[in-house]
């Protein structure tokens, strides 16, 4: 690729030139288009007119008044008019013009038949005109389309030289035409042995920079190359062609040239102008210029500025995202900060509202403290008085009387009549009774601690032994017993009829159930522990009704002392009934056995109470 852009570097300079200019002008006057192109056509016309008034119509036969661009250069591409037109306005000029061998009339375009006719032509003129100081333009301008203008200007500055001449040629010769600067005043080096080559090598001088680079890069690819690689080149490619195929292969290799280069400037023009506008303007010169080192560094250089591209929107992604991270790891920090805050206000709030509940609380331990304090010397003065009021009951109860002796009537039963009633009255604690006699009806009458009629209930008869119950909490020995003859009432008093009930439940009972009740009320004051022993006393012998092999455990000479009798512990009153129930059917065992003993033995229920101040 080196090489190729080396042997081309002409082309290179003159088709990135004319593509610089049509883009340029094509972005910045793109308005002024049609109008320069209507001033462009008045100049060719004028230029063409001048020229066929020089050399005469006939000899500028292929040139018309009024030619199109395409009709100027081909008229002008072999340099024979050009040539002529300079000898009369400058004799001498050009010492050899090569005219055409054959007719134009079998040439349509006009074009020289020999290359090397064509290029002595047109650089003989070239070199002329710029040893005369006149503007020139460059031998590949008439080789294709679209240059025509520089070779306008150059056949307009030629014709005022010549008006400038023939006025006298006074003063220093101006031209004042539309010049573009475009070409060093470096002048050729003619060389008929390489004429192809020195018309190739001529040194670039534009102005824009961007022209320099491109001279410069190209100057340097020749270097590298060697200056004769395309001298060589031109010459193997010429060697073996016969001159008649030099101008057609020359026109061809030209035509891709040309295409090939401006097939690159257009893509390089789009990139440029879907690049961003500021790099392109800063950059888009050295951009272009060195894009012409071929498709692959174009595509590594698209690839870079895409690559660029990329970086720099991701990069941008990347700083919204640290942005928008920052802003919410900010927010979250202020709202850590406000909470730790509030924290930090409850805290104080927490701490203040415990100190003050450490100080009621230290005032309500004092206060509770004081009334504990209070409280037992309450409870003090109240065992004390307790102490005393239990002292009390039981003065209260000696002064009744150790011993208490009740009477109570039985009613008649049922089929007895009231009138064998041997009662007379009964009045407070004493009771007459009516008594037969050998020597007439008699009354004698009997003191009680109280006297029970035969309407007196259960409840009646207990009411006068409950106190007593109380004395035996209070660690007194109480004994309640029945006497009577048979059939008089004493287990109905005791313990009850058969079928008992609430209502008609004896003095046991309703003694066993105080005594649970006492009990219970004073279970915070002192603990009781009951048990119960139930004992048979027949002949003055002594049998355990609470075992059920009614045994004799004990006889004793001497009186009731039954030690082995068993006790068992109870904590209600269905527990005592329940053991009565036992000695009642262990009795009856007896009885069986001892015929008609009933009623001449004596059980006795025995609960024995211990308590203990708590
Ligand atoms: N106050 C009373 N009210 C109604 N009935 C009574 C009363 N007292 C006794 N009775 C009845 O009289 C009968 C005899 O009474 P109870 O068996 O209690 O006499 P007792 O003295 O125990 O006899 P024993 O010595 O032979 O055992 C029973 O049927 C009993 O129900």
């Amino acid at each position: 690729m080196a090489v190729e852009g080396g042997a081309l570097s002409f082309s290179v300079a003159s088709v990135v030139e004319d593509v610089l200019q049509q883009h340029g002008n094509r972005l910045r006057d793109l308005d002024l288009d049609s109008r320069k192109a209507e001033e462009a056509a008045s100049r060719r016309y004028e230029a063409a007119g001048w020229l066929r008034k020089i050399v005469g119509v006939v000899a500028a036969k292929d040139l018309p008044a009024e030619p199109s661009e395409e009709e100027f250069r081909l008229g002008l591409r072999s340099g024979i008019i050009l040539c002529n037109v300079l000898n009369k306005v400058q004799p001498g000029a050009v010492p050899k013009v090569v005219e055409s061998p054959c007719d134009a009339a079998l040439i349509p375009d006009g074009a020289a038949l020999s290359a090397f006719q064509y290029f002595e032509n047109v650089r003989n003129f070239l070199v002329a005109v710029q040893e005369m100081g006149i503007p020139n333009f460059e031998a590949s301008d008439l080789e294709q389309g679209g240059k025509s203008a520089r070779v306008v200007n150059t056949v307009l500055a030629l014709k005022s030289y010549s008006e400038w001449k023939q006025t006298g040629g006074n003063g220093i010769w101006k031209f004042g035409g539309n010049v573009k600067p475009s070409m060093s005043a470096k002048s050729f080096v003619r060389k008929n042995s390489e004429p192809f080559m020195n018309s190739l090598s001529r040194n670039l001088s534009m102005n824009e920079k961007s022209f320099n680079t491109l001279s410069s890069d190209l100057e340097n690819s020749n270097k590298m190359h060697g200056s004769g690689s395309l001298s060589m080149l031109v010459r193997a490619v010429l060697l073996d062609k016969k001159p008649e195929e030099v101008p057609t292969l020359v026109e061809s290799v030209l035509s891709k040239v040309v295409e090939e280069f401006e097939n690159r400037m257009a893509s390089q023009y789009d990139l440029v102008k879907s690049a961003p506008k500021e790099k392109t303007i800063s950059q888009g010169n050295k951009f272009l210029l060195k894009s012409t080192c071929g498709d692959k560094r174009i595509e590594e250089k698209n690839a870079r500025v895409m690559k660029k591209e990329e970086c720099f929107h991701k990069n941008l992604i990347d700083d919204e995202e640290l942005k928008n991270k920052k802003e919410k790891q900010q927010i979250i920090f202020g709202q850590q900060q406000r909470d730790i805050q509030e924290l930090k206000n409850t805290l104080r709030t927490a701490k203040a509202g415990m100190h003050f509940m450490q100080m009621k609380l230290h005032e309500e331990f004092n206060s509770l403290g004081m009334h504990i304090h209070g409280l037992a010397h309450a409870a003090s003065g109240y065992h004390k008085v307790l102490e005393e009021n239990r002292k009390l009951y039981n003065q209260v109860q000696d002064l009744k009387g150790s011993i208490r002796v009740y009477c109570r009537v039985r009613p008649f039963l049922s089929g007895q009549s009231n009138a064998m009633s041997t009662v007379d009255h009964m009045e407070d604690g004493n009771i007459t009774i009516s008594t037969a006699s050998k020597h007439g009806k008699g009354c004698k009458s009997f003191s009680f601690n109280k006297i029970f009629g035969p309407l007196a209930t259960q409840a009646e008869v207990f009411s006068d032994m409950q106190p007593l119950i109380r004395s035996v909490l209070d660690g007194y020995n109480v004994c309640i017993f029945a006497y009577g003859q048979t059939g008089s009432g004493k287990t109905y008093t005791m313990t009850g009829p058969k079928d008992l009930s609430d209502k008609n439940q004896g003095v046991n009972y309703r003694a066993l159930g105080d005594l649970f009740l006492l009990a219970e009320q004073r279970k915070d004051t002192f603990r009781y522990n009951v048990a119960v022993q139930m004992i048979e006393i027949y002949n003055e012998q002594v049998r355990d009704l609470l075992v059920t092999d009614g045994k004799i455990r004990n006889s004793s000479q001497t009186g009731l002392n039954v030690p082995d009798a068993n006790i068992i512990p109870v904590s209600s009153t269905c527990d005592v009934i329940d053991l009565m129930y036992l000695g009642q059917r262990n009795r009856a065992v007896g009885a069986t056995a001892l015929n008609d003993r009933s009623s001449r033995s004596h059980s006795c229920l025995t609960v024995h109470v211990q308590g203990r101040d708590l």
